[in-house]
């Protein structure tokens, strides 16, 4: 399958803090959850690929282009969709409004940008809500508008950063099929916390962990690891039990001084 984004020796530090610590990546179409504990790094590589972050170091190419020159970003940001972890928004604006904006910001044009904001607040269930003003709506509602903003412009890489938190139960089950429907085309990256996510939704795993990739693999392959006697008292299902064991394993070989290897099964 052909790559859409690639990263290659990706290193982001804050201040004294290394986020990403020369990562290597790459993504091609499909959903690929993110998971990893508090400060793993998901959220510094899904800012860098939504062009929203500068690396310290490492080159970053997104559907051909390489995002460190001008033409690069101007060329990919047209064809991205991004839901930030902290949603900012106009609470004055309507979810048309909004929306539209975005499709505008995305260089839609009018006739098209119209339809595309109803397709896309309808995919997220508000389409009752349209001409209601972000301000009066849950939580929940504002994350829905936050997904469908993400993907007003049938983004080929769509960035999702913990896309279910806030959402009830019915409403993230209708979102992984909207996920899963999204990825049969789109090159789709989710950051979550919630392995149900992962395994309802997601066709890759990569486990992050203190700025470096421990595991790569689909949902099925993390569950079998999750299968090893050795991670029988953690974890509720076999995913979560493959996620205790890959940061037990990684966090392991730091200790020993080794840079520990990333697991890598498909
Ligand atoms: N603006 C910042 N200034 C200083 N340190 C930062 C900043 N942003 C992130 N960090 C640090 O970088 C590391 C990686 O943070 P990041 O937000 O990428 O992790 P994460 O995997 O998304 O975590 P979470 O699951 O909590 O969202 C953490 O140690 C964090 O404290």
């Amino acid at each position: 399958m052909t790559t859409t984004v690639s990263v290659d020796g990706l290193t982001v530090r804050h201040r004294r803090t290394t986020a990403l610590d020369a990562v290597d990546l790459d993504f091609a179409t499909g959903v690929h959850g993110l998971l990893g504990p508090n400060g793993a790094g998901k959220t510094s590589l899904i800012r860098v690929l939504a062009t929203v972050a500068a690396p310290t170091a490492g080159r970053v190419e997104l559907l051909g282009h390489d995002v460190a020159g001008h033409a690069g970003r101007t060329a990919v940001r047209r064809r991205l969709g991004y839901l930030p972890q902290e949603f900012g928004f106009y609470p004055g604006f309507t979810v048309r409004e909004f929306v539209g904006y975005v499709a505008w910001l995305k260089e839609m044009s009018g006739a098209d940008a119209a339809a595309a904001v109803e397709r896309a607040v309808a995919r997220v269930g508000l389409a009752d809500r349209i001409d209601t003003k972000v301000r009066r709506l849950s939580g929940g509602m504002v994350r829905r508008v936050g997904i469908a903003q993400a993907i007003v412009n049938a983004p080929d890489v769509l960035l999702l950063d913990e896309p279910t938190a806030g959402l009830d139960p019915e409403q993230r089950v209708d979102f992984r099929a909207l996920l899963r429907e999204l990825g049969t085309t789109s090159t789709v990256i989710v950051s979550t916390h919630l392995v149900e996510d992962v395994a309802a939704a997601c066709t890759e795993v990569t486990l992050m962990e203190s700025g470096r990739v421990a595991y790569r693999g689909t949902p099925a392959s993390l569950a079998e690891l999750g299968e090893a006697a050795e991670a029988e008292d953690i974890g509720d299902n076999p995913i979560e039990r493959g996620y205790a064991t890959v940061l037990r394993r990684h966090r392991a070989g730091a200790a020993a001084g080794t840079v520990a290897g990333t697991e890598v099964s498909r």
